[in-house]
C-alpha cells in the first residue's frame, strides 16, 4: 500500500511507534540489506532513544554479500548490534531471540539476582515501507496475519506472537517514513521498489540505477544483457540512456519503427535487479 507522507503523517507514526515502545524491551530496526543506508528513517535514533536495538538487514539473499559484511561491520564500529537476514525464506531469523538475549543480558542477569524468573523479551519492528516487515512477522509467527494495524486512519488491537519460549513480538509493525531529503537516496528506494514510480519517473530511475550497476557489476550486466565492452563508468545521463537502449535493443523492447521502448526497458532492467536475476547486489557502501 502506499500513503503520502505528510507531516501530521509523520508526528502520528513517530507517537505510535513512541506508545509501543512502552510495553517492549528490544526494537528490531528493519533495513534493506542493498541500501542500508538510503533504507533508513533519518529519526531513527530520537524516535527509539534509550530502548536496546538490533538492525536487521533484510533481503540479505538479494544483497551483495561483501558488501552485507562491510555494512553489518560499520554499523558495530557505530556500536549497533547488527545481523543478516532473509525473512523471506528465514534464513537468520532463528537467531533473534538469541542476539535479542545478548543485548539484555544485563537485565537479564539483575532479574535472575533478584530471583526472578526472566520472562520472553518482548520485540518490536520497525522500518520503512516495504523493507520486510510483515514477512517477518509472518516468519517468526509461522503463519499468515492480516497485518492491517498503524496506516492512517486503520486502527487494530495488539497481540503478542510467540516465538519459541523466549521472545514475544508485537504483532503490529511501527511503519516509519522513508528519507525525502536526499534526492540520491529517492531514486536508490524506488530502484530497490521501495517508493513507487508515480513518484520518480521510472526511465529515470532506471538511468541512475545503471550508473551504479555498470560500476560495481560491469561483468554480471554484460553477462545477463549480452553486452559488450561496458563502459566502466557511465559519465552522464546520456551515457546511461545508450546502455538503456542496448539492452531494450537486445531484449526486444521496441515501438513500431523499431525505436527502443525506453520505459518497456526501464520496467525489465528494475525488475530483474529487484527479483536478483541479475545477481546479488548492493547499491551503496559505508562512507
Ligand atoms: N528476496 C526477499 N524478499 C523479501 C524479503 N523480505 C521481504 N521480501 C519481499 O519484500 C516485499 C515487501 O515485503 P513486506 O513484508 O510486505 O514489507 P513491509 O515492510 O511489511 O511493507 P509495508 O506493508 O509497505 O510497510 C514482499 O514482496 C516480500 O516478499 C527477503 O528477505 N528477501
Amino acid at each position: 500500500m502506499t500513503i503520502q507522507w505528510f507531516p501530521g503523517h509523520m508526528t502520528r507514526a513517530k507517537r505510535q511507534i513512541e506508545e509501543k515502545l512502552k510495553l517492549i524491551d528490544v526494537v528490531f530496526e528493519l533495513l534493506d540489506a542493498r541500501i542500508p543506508q538510503s533504507s533508513r528513517n533519518p529519526m531513527i535514533d530520537e524516535i527509539t532513544g534509550s530502548k536496546p536495538r538490533l538492525i536487521l538487514l533484510n533481503k540479505a539473499d538479494l544483497a551483495d554479500p561483501v558488501q552485507t559484511e562491510a555494512w553489518a561491520r560499520y554499523f558495530r564500529d557505530k556500536g549497533h548490534a547488527t545481523h543478516a537476514i532473509d525473512a523471506n525464506i528465514g534464513t537468520g531469523v532463528k537467531d533473534l531471540a538469541g542476539k535479542s538475549k545478548e543485548l539484555l543480558q544485563e537485565k537479564i542477569q539483575r532479574q535472575i539476582s533478584k530471583g526472578m524468573k526472566p520472562r520472553p523479551l518482548r520485540a518490536l519492528i520497525v522500518g520503512i515501507p516495504n523493507v520486510g516487515k510483515s514477512t517477518l512477522i509472518n516468519r517468526l509467527a509461522g503463519r499468515n496475519i492480516a497485518i492491517t494495524g498503524d496506516r492512517p486512519g486503520v486502527t487494530k488491537g495488539q497481540q503478542w506472537i510467540r516465538f519459541g519460549g523466549e521472545l514475544e513480538l508485537l504483532d503490529t509493525p511501527g511503519i516509519l517514513w522513508p528519507r525525502f531529503d536526499d534526492p540520491v537516496a529517492g531514486f536508490r528506494l524506488a530502484a530497490t521498489g521501495a517508493i513507487k514510480e508515480e513518484i520518480l519517473h521510472i526511465d529515470e530511475v532506471a538511468c541512475f540505477v545503471l550508473k551504479i550497476l555498470v560500476e560495481r557489476y560491469r561483468p554480471a550486466m554484460e553477462e545477463r544483457y549480452g553486452l559488450e565492452d561496458l563502459p566502466t563508468e557511465l559519465p552522464d545521463m546520456q551515457a546511461a540512456i545508450d546502455v538503456l537502449e542496448n539492452i531494450g535493443r537486445r531484449r526486444g523492447c521496441l515501438v513500431s519503427g523499431g525505436n527502443v521502448d525506453y520505459e518497456k526497458a526501464a520496467t525489465l532492467l528494475l525488475r530483474d535487479l529487484r527479483s536478483g536475476k541479475l545477481g546479488r547486489m548492493t547499491l551503496e557502501s559505508p562512507e
